[in-house]
């Protein structure tokens, strides 16, 4: 058993709902423990900047329900820096902290990869992230709350398609990666699903999506049409494939392009869940020496994965439903 008497906490990257749910548990079981918890504000601007604050729990009381970070966030180019990671891992021993905890992205976990080259503590992470696009966890935290508001937007967005009879293409956020995609799309009933895991798609041949599009014509006359878009599927953006598909098929494509709705708002259940679950576990794990690590869930089990592994390979979307999507879905 580590002996560990200070953890210090940060928020890193794009923020998720649920971030606070995890700040909570991370702040309520240490305080069962006898463990003091620093937090740093604006991911590792704050760590750079020594800019924290002790947490206790009645800084944590009443945050579950809320979206965004009550540390704030950021990207933090000064840690990419030659000499930022040295200078974390110095702040981090001048205030005597045993041990780290990060919550984010893969990017967040490879900045504490670097700073763990310095420093002698312990750092563990805690998958935050809307994009899921992190090996080692079934979910990340925030996911799911980012499938529902991307699905309310589609459902808003069938209506008036429908009314109208339109096609439209619907970006949704997930950086590299298409679960969200996928999954709202499914849940949409998406007329297709557009994104990197499926095929790439080039101003120079649109077949794949017109093929689809002229059929379901043939079948069903004018109706609504909606294409799930993942973002950074196609050169240019969304809109520029919407401009490209109106002039293919010589009917007017619309292009909504949902943003950062799909990061904020109060957290599904399950994300509050997985937040309770993962921000406990993270501590738990370092009072075991844990080091290293990222606190994630399999299986409904909580597990360690090690940090330096969860960028590694692209975590694969369902392929059922990826099937189904391709054969069935879009039919
Ligand atoms: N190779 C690296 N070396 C040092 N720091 C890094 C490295 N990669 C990322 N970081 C740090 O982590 C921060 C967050 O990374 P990134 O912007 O990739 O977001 P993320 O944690 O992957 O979350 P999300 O993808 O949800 O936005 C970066 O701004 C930077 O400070
Ligand atoms: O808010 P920013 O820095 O533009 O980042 C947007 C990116 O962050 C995410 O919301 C979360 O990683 C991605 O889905 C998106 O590509």
């Amino acid at each position: 058993m580590a002996t560990i008497k200070r953890i210090a906490l940060l928020t890193s990257g794009g923020d998720a709902p649920g971030m606070n749910a995890a700040i909570r548990a991370v702040v309520l079981t240490a305080a069962a423990c006898r463990i003091e918890v620093i937090g740093f504000e604006h991911g590792y601007i704050g760590l750079l900047e020594q800019e924290y604050r002790t947490l206790l729990p009645q800084h944590v009381h009443n945050i579950i329900q809320r979206g965004g970070t009550i540390l704030k966030s950021a990207r933090c180019p000064a840690l990419q820096t030659p000499e930022g990671p040295k200078l974390a891992a110095d702040n981090l021993q001048q205030l005597n902290i045993d041990a780290l905890i990060v919550i984010g992205g893969d990017g967040s976990f490879r900045g504490a990869l670097e700073i763990a080259r310095y420093y002698d503590g312990q750092i563990i992470g805690v998958p935050g992230t809307i994009d899921n696009d992190v090996d080692g966890t079934t979910n990340t935290i925030g996911y799911a709350t980012a499938i529902d508001t991307a699905l309310d937007a589609i459902d808003k967005i069938r209506d008036t398609a429908d009314a109208f009879e339109r096609i439209f293409l619907v970006e949704l956020m997930g950086r590299h990666s298409g679960y969200i995609s996928l999954a709202a799309g499914i849940a949409g009933g998406a007329e297709q699903i557009i994104c990197p895991e499926f095929s790439q798609i080039t101003p120079k041949d649109l077949r794949q999506i017109t093929t689809p599009i002229q059929h379901a014509q043939l079948l069903m006359g004018k109706a609504s049409y909606i294409i799930v878009v993942a973002e950074n599927s196609y050169p240019g953006g969304t809109t520029a494939l919407a401009e490209a598909l109106t002039k293919a098929i010589g009917i007017e494509c619309r292009a909504c392009i949902l943003g950062h709705i799909q990061r904020g708002g109060s957290p599904v259940g399950a994300d509050r869940i997985l937040a309770t679950k993962l921000g406990a576990y993270a501590v738990e794990a370092l009072q075991q020496g844990a080091h290293l690590q990222m606190a994630g869930e399999v299986h409904g089990e909580v597990t360690l994965y090690p940090l330096a592994k969860t960028g590694d390979r692209t975590k694969a979307i369902d392929p059922y439903l990826v099937r189904w999507q391709q054969q069935v879905g879009s039919y």
